[in-house]
């Protein structure tokens, strides 16, 4: 058995901190758990709850944090300047339940002098985020009971669906009971089925500011031009780099959480800025991102996407790059991963990558 705390950097919210359980948190645990209106609640909890079963249930999450197969966290508040236990929350992944899927399992209780201030949809709302920006799944599943309305309504406000009904065994209640389902994936629950254009990202000019007119030049815009738009959208100029080691790999990055489609592997780059050329605006993203420098002559034009999200048009020139200086680094606390281009495949990447990763398969 574990018997160091897992490594694990707490999250926090506006209110409140979640953190690995404590042995220390063991007495606290019991007082709010072992109460019939919380435990009435609970699948896996009995009732009366044993006071040592806190110790022994404390101790087996960290395993199963340090095994990556469920993050069950302390749900800290506090209160006149001291931290206190408010209650539980936890994720478990479906395959350590021995089922498929790309999916985690949301379960979370709050004693009941904390009810009715939102404590368990801050607290539930962030692990899910959390997780789906830092494992890989595409979705989050979560039962409530029946004739339990308010964790119905803790986990549509988180943005899960309902996705039918159920019967499960609650050891409180010593038997079958009937449950609702519910499930969402990353668009649901971060809110972001198409990632938003910055406000400033007025779709920017291609290339640098203003060049004299040549003589064959086309007549300049109309001072009141429209913005370029595509289908009816206004674009989004993006610069991406397909960067390869020497062993053919090319590097993803994980969208941190906190961005739009936050877990999703990508290929590092960002938006052109206005003024700026596709390239000069690479150069500067794989300093921001990668600590590396790259100059404009290694950036080997690829291919490009072109995909429509809901809100605007994605431009995409990827770029192949073999030679940079410096050792890559997520400046971002961004993860990365050098990935064979068979493997591509096996990460989840933004809709307007697919046809990116097929080429770059049948390129490299
Ligand atoms: N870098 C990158 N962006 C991609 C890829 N595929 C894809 O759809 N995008 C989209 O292109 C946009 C890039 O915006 P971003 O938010 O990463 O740009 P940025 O680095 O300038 O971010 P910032 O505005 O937070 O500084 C996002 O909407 C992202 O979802 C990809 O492979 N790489």
């Amino acid at each position: 058995m574990t018997s160091a705390p897992p490594d694990f950097a707490p999250l926090r919210t506006e209110r409140l901190t979640l953190r690995p359980l404590r042995p220390g948190d063991a007495a606290a645990l019991h007082r709010l758990v072992n109460d019939w209106e919380v435990a009435k609640t609970l699948a896996r909890v009995p009732f009366p709850y044993p006071r040592a079963l806190a110790d022994t249930w404390i101790a087996s999450t960290w395993a199963q944090i340090e095994a990556g197969e469920a993050w069950h966290l302390a749900v800290i508040g506090e209160e006149g300047g001291a931290e206190h236990l408010v209650g539980c929350v936890g994720l478990t992944l479906a395959r350590a339940r021995g089922r498929d899927g790309r999916t985690a399992e949301l379960g979370y209780w709050v004693g009941r002098r904390f009810w009715g201030h939102g404590v368990a949809t801050e607290a539930a709302g962030r692990l899910c985020r959390w997780a789906l920006a830092n494992l890989d799944i595409a979705a989050i599943r979560a039962s409530a009971l029946k004739d339990n309305p308010r964790s119905q309504a803790v986990l549509a406000r988180i943005g899960l669906r309902p996705a039918g009904e159920g019967v499960q065994t609650f050891l409180s209640r010593g038997g079958p009971m009937p449950v609702l389902l519910f499930e969402g994936g990353r668009e649901e629950i971060t809110g972001d089925a198409a990632p938003p254009p910055l406000a400033d990202a007025a779709p920017p000019p291609l290339a640098d500011a203003a060049p004299p007119p040549a003589a064959d030049a086309a007549p300049p815009p109309a001072a009141d031009a429209a913005p370029p738009s595509l289908g009816g959208k206004p674009v989004l100029l993006v610069a991406a780099v397909a960067l390869v080691d020497a062993d053919g790999r090319v590097l993803l990055a994980r969208r941190p959480e906190g961005k739009p489609l936050a877990g999703l592997w990508e290929f590092p780059g960002g938006k052109v800025k206005p003024g700026e050329t596709p390239e000069a605006a690479l150069i500067r993203e794989l300093k921001e991102e990668l600590d590396i420098d790259v100059s404009a002559a290694c950036l080997g034009p690829f291919t490009f996407a072109s995909h429509t999200y809901e809100k605007f048009h994605l431009l995409m020139p990827l770029y192949l790059c073999r030679r940079w200086q410096g050792e890559v680094r997520g400046v971002e606390g961004q993860a990365l991963a050098w990935v064979r281009p068979q493997k591509l495949g096996g990460y989840a990447m933004p809709p307007a990558d697919k046809p990116l990763v097929a080429m770059l398969r049948d390129f490299l």
